[in-house]
């Protein structure tokens, strides 16, 4: 059996539902999985680092990376443009690591076309009330920013059901065992489908 390359997962929510924090938390626990840095030309929050949350770019130094066929898939979210680079993410994966990308839904669109063995996550916020809380909460947006990722969020939601799975993260323990459980399963999945238990299966039939 190859488990020489990776699976690609495709995490996305709406901005505060926790997805950050989740998968986090996931990678914190199972450290073959990787997370894929994307480019943005949003700027940098207090606590953030060039090359660790994101690689901060201008609109200019993106601009010339579409034109350039950097990308994987980009979207403007929030006024922003957002990419993930598609040779740091061929690399990752022919390393044989599984890889996370956070996104969007515009950009889960372009990669479900281009990479369809791709499995794709949405998380959701138990309530309209708490996704507002925990945007509050996290100190780094203003009102009016906070408004319109609020506004936002409506839109982003109503495409959970083009995903493979969907995770409420009320509880945020139990959000990060069904996370776990999703990479479990697809993992036993493929372990069937390589046929890793053909040897222990002649056995046992014999
Ligand atoms: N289950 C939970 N209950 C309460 N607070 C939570 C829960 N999960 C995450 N949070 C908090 O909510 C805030 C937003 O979480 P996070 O930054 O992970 O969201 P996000 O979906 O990645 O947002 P963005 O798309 O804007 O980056 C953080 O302060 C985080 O600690
Ligand atoms: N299509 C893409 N969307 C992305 C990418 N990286 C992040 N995002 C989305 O942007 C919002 C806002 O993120 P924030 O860090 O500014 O709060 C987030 O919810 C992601 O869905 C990307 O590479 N491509």
């Amino acid at each position: 059996m190859n488990h020489s390359t990776g699976t690609l997962y495709i995490v996305s929510a709406p901005s505060g539902a926790g997805k950050t924090s989740l998968v986090k938390a996931l990678i914190d626990a199972q450290p073959n999985i990787r997370v894929s840095v994307s480019h943005t030309t949003r700027a940098m929050r207090p606590g953030e680092a060039d090359g660790v949350n994101y690689h901060f770019v201008d609109r200019a130094e993106f601009v010339r990376m579409i034109e350039h066929g950097d990308f994987l898939e980009q979207a403007e979210v929030f006024g922003n443009l957002y990419g993930t680079s598609q040779s740091a993410l061929q690399r990752t994966l022919d390393e044989g690591h599984d890889l996370i990308l956070e996104i969007d839904w515009q950009g889960a669109q372009q990669v479900r076309k281009l990479m369809p063995a791709a499995r794709s996550i949405f998380i959701l916020p138990p309530t309209q009330q708490a996704l507002r809380q925990r945007l509050t909460n996290r100190g780094q947006d203003s009102d009016e920013i906070i408004d319109g990722r609020m506004r936002e969020a409506v839109s982003e939601m109503s495409h959970y059901n083009e995903y493979d799975f969907v995770v409420i993260n009320d509880d945020f323990a139990t959000a990060l065992e069904d996370l776990k459980a999703i990479f479990r399963a697809n993992k036993l999945q493929l372990d069937q489908q390589q046929g890793r238990f053909n040897e222990l299966l002649s056995q046992l039939l014999a």
